[in-house]
């Protein structure tokens, strides 16, 4: 056990998670997703330029080029730098969906899922807590892993989800904006992550918050923490 916080009194009616590095191995999202993602982009963009919903994120490569007429394969270029470097723009994001969605369907991989994560999750939904994704990958991609996952499908666990859309994970107001969306006191949801930035903007954003220190997490003194969710006790 580590430094685990007296939840049971905050009356939390919300849990907000992370993904990467919270409910799911950090080595499966840079080692397994996003390196599927970086063989099919070339490709995947070439083949797909006409389609709307990949046109729309292409001309938004282009805008954050400062560049309306960037070439195709500059723009793939782009994209591709940006996995490199683990970027989390929310064009890339949308993108890395449609091509996991594939990958998913196919059987290439499964969304992995730490053991403590699905038994916890059950139990909270179970005991009326609403249960809501933050993630910087694309709302999309969030369903695919939670309903491809090692564990089955857990999907109708789930209240709903949040993107970059909302705001960036560190920045206070996309807390705020998830606060007012879920319709319940900052007080009374949990934020879970393993990123200190992000629970920062959290508990600025009124939200109670918990860090995940999974293996090769860095503890910080700021935010109670964990190691696992069988330690969470709401
Ligand atoms: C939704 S699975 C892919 C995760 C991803 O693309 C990513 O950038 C991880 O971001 P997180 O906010 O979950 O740390
Ligand atoms: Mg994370």
């Amino acid at each position: 056990m580590m430094n685990t916080p007296d939840l049971a009194d905050a009356n939390i009616r919300a849990v907000v998670t992370d993904i990467e590095g919270t409910t799911t191995d950090i080595r499966f999202v840079h080692d397994v997703l996003f390196p599927y993602a970086h063989d099919q982009l070339p490709e995947y963009v070439n083949t797909h330029s006409a389609q709307p919903d990949v046109a729309e994120q292409i001309d938004a490569v282009r805008r954050e080029l400062g560049d309306p007429d960037a070439s195709l394969d500059s723009v793939i270029e782009t994209l591709l730098y940006w996995i490199e470097t683990d970027q989390k723009k929310t064009s890339l994001k949308a993108l890395q969906g449609m091509m996991w969605a594939d990958g998913y369907q196919r059987g290439a991989f499964q969304g992995h899922l730490y053991a403590d994560v699905a038994p916890r999750l059950r139990q909270w939904a179970e005991a009326g807590k609403k249960l809501y994704v933050y993630s910087s990958g694309s709302v999309q991609a969030q369903k695919l892993l939670f309903g491809h996952s090692v564990e089955g499908d857990l999907t109708p666990l789930f209240s709903g989800y949040f993107d970059t859309h909302i705001g960036h994970k560190r920045e206070i107001k996309a807390y705020r904006h998830i606060t007012a969306e879920l319709g319940l006191p900052a007080a009374s949801i949990l934020f879970l992550s393993d990123v200190v930035e992000e629970l920062d903007g959290a508990r600025q954003a009124g939200m109670q918050t918990l860090q995940l220190v999974r293996e090769g997490t860095q503890a910080g003194a700021e935010h109670a923490s964990v190691a696992s969710f069988d330690e969470i006790d709401l």
